[in-house]
């Protein structure tokens, strides 16, 4: 197949990404086995980890926080104003309460009005302050954490799918719901009056204050803020891994939950509950445990705090009140340092929360950095999500969410050099109207068990717009081989071609157009039938027309209807409020709608009872027909009619013919046949 390489390919000192991509390119343009382990086409990952190891990269880090904050930067100008004008508001309180006394025991000239205006006058902007400076904070932290949110969100969809099989879907929930709310809070909760960005500016301005007083006073002072500041620092030390063991504790109460409750069933059938309390009441046990230790830590220092701060009172009293004695000091002067120390006592101690609270922030992003930070990002999917965000010129909230340059890394590895580089003029959808499915050579291991083969040079052709049913004993890799087609995973060796082109050409988006499953247990979401059905083009317009005619096609019309709202009957978590043929046939019309060119059905009839699998398979024929399909199914009846049905045995096909052809044999095939594991209706 002729490709036209693009003229960069050709340049002269090209990087070494760019260079393993044009032999990858010129290996598979060839057509012929890869020559190194570079080109060994599926193996581009593998052996571009075995070059240079993946470093982990945080995914948020302050450089981000950063660039992020620096969209607002009006806002940002405006709080930061806002915020030196309520501290000067707060501040020049205690210094009026020295003049005030001053002006009361007459060791200060001039009217009392004047004094009592300019309180006033202090006293009506702090608030209106305070106001500017909470709403736009506010404003700009919500902002930023709704593009956080959208951009991990995104993060956690283009991951490989090994990373699903690695972590459970309640700590993956926790990282978007409680981490991230954790970073949320560790500036919404921080500027209030007593807390955060104001405790902080309260704290340097009184120092400061306090220097320019009465420079002898104020050393006694900032040995109260020294004494406090070693206290927070071994604070902060000691609560970081209970601060982890905090997250991790609630997290895996929530996937206990999540676990207990979608298994309901399977929990009420075995008479599981005790089973299920008991390993609840030990996570909850441990996360009280973990809860206990954090408010000890909080008390004690709280505590701490409140000791060092009359201590310093106590020395303040003493050495201040014998230099007013002594006339070294003014009355007023004296006055005002009790107020700022009590300012000081407020301000210290909601540094000390923000700063417990901080610790916590930091070990819930450490959590999200290292969950995301691996390298698995699926690139040939995060290549072509990227390449369809940019060209729909939606210029909605919404859309701009999941738009922020500089977020991700850059998709410029290799494999999607070579993507780009090799894309073919045709779309693979129409490839695939017209050309055969074809698995070469294909070895497999799963990601999490690299040392177990599971397919071991597997080669067969799905022909085009015929059936292939694939038989074979429990545990052969049947499910495997659909995992692959489906590009969940890609081969370890060898390749899979499209009308004789590697699929890899393609991103996994455009992939994902021309393959439909149907599975034995579909999955439907928590949404009405229609939503359901129309979820097969999920970024279209679909008309309630066409959902009406693709499940009249898949025999589902009929039972909509007589459901209490129609199309708009909401079918519960994973369509639970539906029997599993009506779940079938739902599933049936929403691959009718996206009507793909290959179709895979995986065991699809298997769990049905007589009149649905009839029903079913009536709706099955319809979808088949003109499409690339596999079949896998456990029933002769299904396996018979189909064109060739190959036998997978040892991670290889093993037999491969018609029924009859393969009955002759009298292989494994005959033999599956004869001890009725392929089951007869
Ligand atoms: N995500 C996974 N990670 C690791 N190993 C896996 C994974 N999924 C399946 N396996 C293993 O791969 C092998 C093949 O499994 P597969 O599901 O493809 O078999 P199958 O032929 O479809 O079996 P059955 O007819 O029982 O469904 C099994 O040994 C299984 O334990």
């Amino acid at each position: 197949m002729p490709f036209a390489l693009p003229a960069k390919w050709r340049e002269e000192g090209r990087g070494k990404d760019e260079r393993e991509a044009a032999s990858i390119a010129r290996a598979l343009r060839h057509g012929g086995p890869p020559r190194t382990p570079i080109e060994a086409g599926p193996q581009i990952t593998t052996a571009t980890a075995r070059t240079s190891p993946p470093r982990p990269r945080a995914v948020i880090t302050w450089g981000l926080l950063w660039s992020l904050l620096a969209e607002h930067k009006l806002r940002l100008c405006v709080s930061a104003a806002a915020l030196v004008g309520c501290t000067t508001c707060t501040l020049s309180s205690p210094i009026f309460s020295g003049r005030f006394f001053e002006l009361l025991i007459g060791a200060r000239p001039g009217p009392l009005w004047k004094l009592l205006t300019m309180v006033g006058v202090v006293y009506m902007l702090e608030p209106v302050f305070t106001v500017l400076f909470v709403v736009n904070m506010n404003t700009v932290w919500e902002k930023v954490m709704s593009t956080l949110r959208a951009q991990i969100f995104r993060r956690v969809l283009i991951q490989k799918v090994e990373f699903f099989d690695r972590y459970k879907v309640g700590e993956l929930t926790g990282l978007l719901t409680s981490d991230l709310g954790s970073l949320k809070n560790a500036v919404s909760e921080n500027i209030s009056r007593d807390r955060g960005f104001r405790a902080l500016s309260e704290v340097v301005g009184t120092i400061c204050i306090l220097f320019i007083l009465s420079p002898q006073l104020a050393p006694v002072l900032g040995v109260l803020m020294l004494t406090v500041s070693v206290f927070v620092g071994v604070y902060k030390r000691s609560t970081v891994p209970v601060f982890k063991a905090y997250g991790l504790a609630q997290a895996s109460i929530a996937d206990c939950v999540t676990e207990t409750l979608s298994a309901i069933r399977t929990v009420r059938s075995f008479g599981g509950e005790k089973r299920q309390m008991m390993i609840f009441g030990s996570q909850v046990l441990a996360y009280q445990n973990s809860g206990i230790k954090i408010g000890t830590f909080k008390s004690v220092n709280e505590s701490l705090t409140r000791v060092a701060v009359y201590v310093s009172l106590l020395a303040l009293y003493c050495l201040g009140g014998s230099k007013v004695k002594a006339g070294a000091l003014s009355v007023g002067t004296m006055a005002s340092f009790i107020g700022y120390t009590f300012t000081l006592t407020f301000a210290v101690q909601g540094l000390v929360n923000t700063f417990g609270d901080l610790r916590g922030t930091l070990a819930a992003v450490d959590r999200i950095n290292t969950v995301l930070s691996s390298v698995e990002i699926d690139k040939a999917l995060a290549h072509g999500l990227e390449r369809e965000m940019h060209e729909k010129e939606l210029h909605d909230e919404n859309h701009k969410l999941f738009l922020v340059n500089g977020f991700d890394e850059k998709v410029q590895s290799p494999s999607i050099l070579y993507m780009s580089a090799l894309k073919s003029a045709s779309s693979v959808r129409s490839l695939a109207w017209s050309g055969d499915v074809t698995l070469e050579d294909v070895h497999f291991s799963y990601p999490l068990r690299p040392d177990v083969e599971i397919l071991s040079g597997l080669n067969l052709t799905l022909k085009w717009g015929t059936v292939t049913a694939l038989v074979g004993p429990s545990g052969a890799g049947k499910s495997t081989i659909v995992q692959l087609l489906a590009r969940l995973y890609e081969p370890t060796k060898g390749r899979i071609t499209i009308a004789g082109e590697d699929v890899r050409t393609f991103d996994k988006r455009e992939w994902a157009q021309a393959v439909s499953i149907v599975n034995q247990e579909p999955v439907l979401f928590s949404v009405s039938v229609g939503e359901n059905i129309a979820y097969g083009l999920p970024d279209d317009n679909v008309s309630k027309d066409d959902v009406i005619k693709a499940a009249k096609a898949a025999n589902a019309h009929e039972f909509i209807i007589s459901l209490p709202q129609g199309y708009d009957t909401l079918v519960g978590e994973r369509g639970g409020l539906l029997s599993g043929g009506q779940r079938q046939r739902v599933a049936i019309a929403r691959a009718l709608l996206k009507n793909a060119p290959i179709l895979i059905l995986d065991e699809a009839t298997s769990a049905l009872d007589a009149v649905s699998e009839r029903l079913v398979q009536d709706a099955l024929n319809r979808l088949m027909k003109g499409r690339t399909t596999l079949v896998i199914a456990h029933r002769l009846s299904t396996v018979q009619n189909a064109h060739q049905i190959a036998l997978c045995s040892d991670g290889r096909i093993a037999e491969l013919g018609t029924h009859f052809e393969l009955l002759a044999k009298k292989g494994q095939y005959a033999g599956l046949v004869g001890t009725q594991r392929l089951a007869f209706e």
